[in-house]
């Protein structure tokens, strides 16, 4: 893993004390968290922990209760698409056109951010973001989750984000799609850009965050950097806070 970024520069993304209710289910409860230009930030925790939430208030697809959210200085509740121009978002399954192929399918989504890429720049991002020469011609109607999320990432790098978001990235991938996954990611660091990653994959978390969270019940319970635990300091960490009052969540 490289070196963590300066703690000195402006956050990428500034989450200010932020709440959000579904009814009476507090879902997050005054969440508060940054993460710097170029940091690997793991999000962890149970199901129904808030990760999911959390992106999707970051994206502006849900409104806090109280609290707000910057993204590269814009305000996620004043300027929703200036902010979600600034985010790349990374879903469990990245979905492309099955007929095009891995250029197209990048070529065609750069353009709806407004690049256009001819095949050479298409074929360098691709490979940025780890996809073997052998598949950037080819349909992506056969590719593996592992594939799609190279795509996926190659059209963040062309969008120029700033804040990468990953929701649960690694499940169903075997182990070295899952390394292919990290080395993706920090691509994206070395350009600078702040990752969000939620997960349940503590392994993963070790390998490339540079920082970790751990959300229960809506609640940050503690974060850390992961230069300073081992894999197994992790895991025991993350089972001891979860086992507060003998609850999973
Ligand atoms: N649209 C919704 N309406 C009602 N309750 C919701 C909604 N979305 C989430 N919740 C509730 O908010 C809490 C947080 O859910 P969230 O999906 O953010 O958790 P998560 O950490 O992403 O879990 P998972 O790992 O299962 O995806 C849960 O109690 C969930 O039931």
């Amino acid at each position: 893993m490289q070196a963590p970024p300066s703690p000195r520069q402006t956050p990428t993304l500034q989450i200010h004390a932020v709440r959000k209710d579904f009814g009476d289910r507090h879902a997050l409860e005054a969440l508060s968290m940054t993460i710097a230009p170029g940091e690997v930030y793991a999000l962890l925790g149970p199901n129904g922990a808030g990760k999911t939430t959390t992106l999707n208030l970051i994206l502006g697809f849900l409104t806090p209760e109280s609290g707000h959210i910057e993204v590269a200085d814009v305000r996620v509740d004043r300027d929703p698409l200036g902010a979600r121009a600034k985010i790349a978002y990374l879903p469990e399954t990245v979905m492309l056109h099955p007929t095009l192929s891995a250029i197209e399918n990048l070529s065609y989504f750069a353009l709806l951010g407004g690049r256009r890429l001819d095949e050479a720049q298409a074929r360098a991002l691709l490979s940025e973001a780890g996809l073997q020469d052998e598949a950037h011609a080819r349909r992506a109607a056969g590719f593996s989750k592992g594939m799609r999320q190279k795509v996926g990432l190659a059209i963040a790098l062309a969008k120029n984000a700033q804040l990468l978001l990953l929701d649960e990235p690694t499940s169903g991938l075997d182990a070295s799609a899952a390394n292919d996954l990290s080395q993706g990611v920090r691509a994206a660091s070395r350009r600078g850009i702040a990752v969000l990653m939620a997960t349940h994959d503590l392994y993963r978390v070790k390998d490339v965050a540079h920082r970790l969270g751990i959300l229960r019940a809506g609640r940050l319970l503690t974060e850390r950097h992961t230069a300073e635990l081992s894999a197994a300091q992790i895991e025991s960490l993350y089972l001891e806070l979860l086992a507060v009052d003998g609850q999973a969540a």
